[in-house]
């Protein structure tokens, strides 16, 4: 699991350690920092690196990393963007021959040390002109540049949210230190963080604010059916998806709750059209389309206005449910069972009564929000979906591909994650499995080319073969 924590959790927990006051926790940082950047550039020797220096601790392990380097033969230069500098990381870094200089143009590598969690966001005049002198980007430019390491995060990013406020540095690389940060995470700010590499310096941390899944969780997490079980007892999932004006909307929802992971799959057009359901069972032989008990409903895209009158019935079932599509549009309030919405940011934003744009400068803030306006997990799509519970846990995705940007995708992660609440996860992990599960599908179905929504759901039996334990 990746564990990304608030400013003041990480303050406390430095505050707490006993290596705080003698630097130790700054020497780990640095020392980490200064591998992250030999990694890097394959070398430290004859590299010339550029460190720009805020007058903060961030700034403080920019210099103590740089005399690290300039060590080991690189030629460092550090631009102090302040009157004040870290004394102790200046003074090491002088006396390992690197200098202070009042400008440059051109580095191997620059080290963004300017402001680190102690920073507003938005970057001063003087840090912006640096980062245009150097070829850093600072936001949306783009022109030929150095490779930039950023310490801690991206200087000019706001830590503990997500946004993003005025300029900032757009990072290759940032090392962070003790535990993720929610930029690192949440979109839009983890776009601007380039590879995210984490430097243990030994935190004692409480529970993370946002967390993130990795294979080996969503291992432990997958359900796997035992000797005893049978189809019944692995689950059976309902969908409700398509019409006779959107069948294929049927196809893929079904496609997505159809990789194996429960005992069956129920099939009931939103409009109840039967010939829609003949041509599901035609491409998927194993659908029943009869009626009978689910574990939990998946009430989807296809259907229009009647998709109210289907998520209705559904949760008169009594069992948990999936809302996508058309059917967020009939949701005013909590549902009687167990729910997972899944919308996009536009869907959101008329969900909260809000502005699309709004939702996506302030994702994880819609997403709790509607979590606890609607008593449901909210997963919110996008580059870095995000999912929440009412209860305030939040876990990000970070599979994909932005291939996956692409039409009936939606439906085909509805359907998988029905199977799941099916086969028996809560609604947050489920929601979360299985985005997890369809992320990783489509980016081995892409292989960094084009993708189709009906290519995912194709992947998802051998992207759960992955995950599993080898036999
Ligand atoms: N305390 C410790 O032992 C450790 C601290 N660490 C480093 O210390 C950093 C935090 O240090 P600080 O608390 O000194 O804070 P920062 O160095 O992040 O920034 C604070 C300084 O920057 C100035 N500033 C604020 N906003 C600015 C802006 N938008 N543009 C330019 N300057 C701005 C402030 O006046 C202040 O002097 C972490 O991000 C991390 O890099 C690490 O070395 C780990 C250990
Ligand atoms: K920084």
């Amino acid at each position: 699991m990746r564990h990304a924590h608030t400013v003041a959790q990480v303050r406390a927990a430095e505050e707490a350690s006993p290596d705080l006051a003698s630097g130790v926790l700054m020497q780990r940082a640095a020392r980490g920092l200064a591998h992250a950047v030999i990694d890097l550039l394959g070398g430290a020797y004859g590299r010339r690196v550029v460190l720009l220096v805020g007058s903060g601790d961030n700034g403080g392990d920019a210099l103590y990393a740089g005399a690290y380097l300039a060590r080991r033969g690189a030629l460092v230069d550090a631009w102090l963007l302040s009157e004040r500098a870290h004394p102790g990381g200046l003074a090491a870094l002088r006396a390992a021959g690197g200098r202070t200089v009042a400008s440059a143009a051109r580095a191997d590598v620059v080290v963004d040390g300017i402001v680190g969690i102690g920073g507003r966001p938005g970057l001063r005049r003087e840090a912006v002109a640096a980062c245009r002198a150097l070829g850093v980007r600072v936001g949306a430019d783009e022109h030929a540049r150095p490779l930039v390491v950023s310490v801690d995060l991206p200087s000019g990013l706001d830590a503990d949210t997500g946004r993003v406020e005025g300029s900032h540095v757009m990072a290759d690389l940032t090392v962070t230190f003790g535990t993720e940060k929610v930029a690192h995470l949440v979109d839009p700010a983890a776009a601007a963080c380039g590879t995210v590499h984490l430097v243990d310096i030994g935190l004692d941390l409480p529970a993370a604010a946002v967390e993130a899944l990795q294979q080996a969780d969503v291992a432990t997490l997958l359900p796997v059916p035992e000797g005893a079980d049978h189809k019944y007892t692995r689950g059976v999932v309902g969908v409700r998806a398509g019409s006779a004006t959107y069948p294929g909307a049927a196809r893929l929802c079904v496609a997505g709750a159809a990789s194996g992971l429960v005992g069956m799959v129920r099939f009931r057009a939103v409009d109840g059209d039967e010939d829609t359901a003949r041509r599901v069972v035609a491409a998927r032989p194993e659908v029943v389309t009869n009626a009978g008990r689910v574990q939990a409903w998946v009430v989807g895209s296809g259907g229009g206005d009647r998709a109210a009158d289907a998520l209705a019935e559904a949760v008169g079932d009594g069992v948990p449910v999936v809302v996508d599509a058309d059917a967020l549009a009939a949701v005013d309030g909590p549902l009687a069972v167990p729910a997972v919405l899944t919308p996009h940011a536009g869907e959101l934003a008329q969900l909260l009564g809000m502005e699309r744009a709004e939702v996506e400068a302030d994702q994880l803030s819609a997403v709790r929000r509607a979590a606890d306006r609607f008593g449901a997990v909210v997963l919110l799509k996008g580059r870095r979906t995000l999912v929440a519970e009412p209860a305030g846990r939040v876990r990000v995705n970070t599979t994909g591909t932005p291939w996956l940007a692409t039409a009936g995708a939606g439906d085909v992660l509805a359907g998988l994650i029905g199977s799941l609440l099916a086969a028996g996860l809560d609604p947050f992990d489920a929601a979360s499995v299985g985005c997890w599960l369809h992320g990783a599908a489509a980016t081995a179905a892409s292989a960094g080319g084009p993708l189709t929504a009906s290519a995912v759901a194709d992947a998802l039996s051998a992207a759960v073969r992955r995950v599993l334990p080898t036999p």
